[in-house]
């Protein structure tokens, strides 16, 4: 089996800010994790040195058993699909929804050849498809609502058929209704065995899809606990994680937090 990701006593330093310290964390194929922690925990970080976008300051990162510094990430980029808000603000408004799916299979964000391979145009459509936007190939990005574009920017990171999938809190910004209609699809995609290794990156308990396997809460750049997600989700663990005394409720394979009174 493939380590898909790998942190050993990983430490990120911003002036004065040690945004990750002596954070150890492992992945391996086909495990799907959800990353829950407060604001400012180093979330976004882990993602960002997970999708090769940044090396850590001390420590090592692998991404597919190959060592960041020691690689040329270009080759390892392919193989990761990334959805963040970040990557948001490169996709113009004016881009075609099915653009922007297929400009991916390029790397890049932007139509610049009139010609794209069929294969290429079909495994758009199909994504579009299975993510619901099939009757709005040709809209702009910038008609979309916020959960239409939720959905259109997670087509375009799986368009390279990447084994490893990073969503950076897909859920925010989405009402209930939009809310429910992305873990139910994110439910289906992590039932899937063809589907990547998955990492969901989130602030809420109710967004855990039904499915995922293993859970990292983190809070202040440092990890309170990671493994297999029944054993991490205590009501003692996302207290400390939240600095916040909470009662754990579980139904119907969801998750939900309350202050405890
Ligand atoms: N370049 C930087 N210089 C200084 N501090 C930084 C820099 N980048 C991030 N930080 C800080 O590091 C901390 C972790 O940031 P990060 O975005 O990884 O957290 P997060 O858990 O994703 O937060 P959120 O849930 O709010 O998105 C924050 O306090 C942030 O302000």
């Amino acid at each position: 089996m493939v380590q898909v990701l790998e942190f050993v006593d990983v430490d990120v330093v911003r002036g004065h800010k040690e945004i990750l310290k002596k954070f150890s964390w492992e992945v391996d194929e086909g495990e799907r994790w959800v990353v829950l922690g407060p604001n400012g925990a180093g979330k976004t970080t882990l993602l960002q040195l997970a999708s090769t976008r940044m090396h850590p300051t001390r420590g090592t990162v692998s991404v597919f058993e190959e060592q960041l510094g020691k690689v040329d990430v270009f080759e390892l980029r392919p193989l990761i699909g990334l959805s963040s808000a970040a990557l948001l603000n490169h996709i113009r408004g004016d881009e075609k929804v099915l653009d922007v799916v297929l400009t991916a299979a390029y790397g890049m964000t932007g139509r610049w050849r009139e010609e794209y391979e069929k294969l290429d145009e079909r495994r758009a459509f199909q994504l579009l498809h299975e993510w619901g936007m099939s009757t709005m190939i040709n809209r702009t990005f910038a008609s979309l609502s916020e959960g239409e574009r939720k959905r259109v920017q997670i087509a375009r990171a799986l368009m390279t058929d990447p084994e490893l999938l990073l969503l950076d809190e897909p859920g925010a910004g989405l009402d209930l209704a939009g809310r429910e209609d992305l873990v139910k699809r994110l439910t289906t995609l992590a039932q899937d065995g063809a589907a990547p290794t998955l990492v969901l990156v989130t602030h809420h308990l109710e967004e855990i899809p039904p499915g995922f396997t293993h859970a990292l809460l983190i809070r202040d750049g440092e990890k309170v606990a990671a493994g297999p997600l029944a054993e991490v989700m205590t009501e003692e663990n996302l207290s400390t994680t939240f600095d916040a005394k909470l009662r754990l409720m579980q139904t119907e394979g969801r998750f939900m937090a309350v202050a405890a009174q």
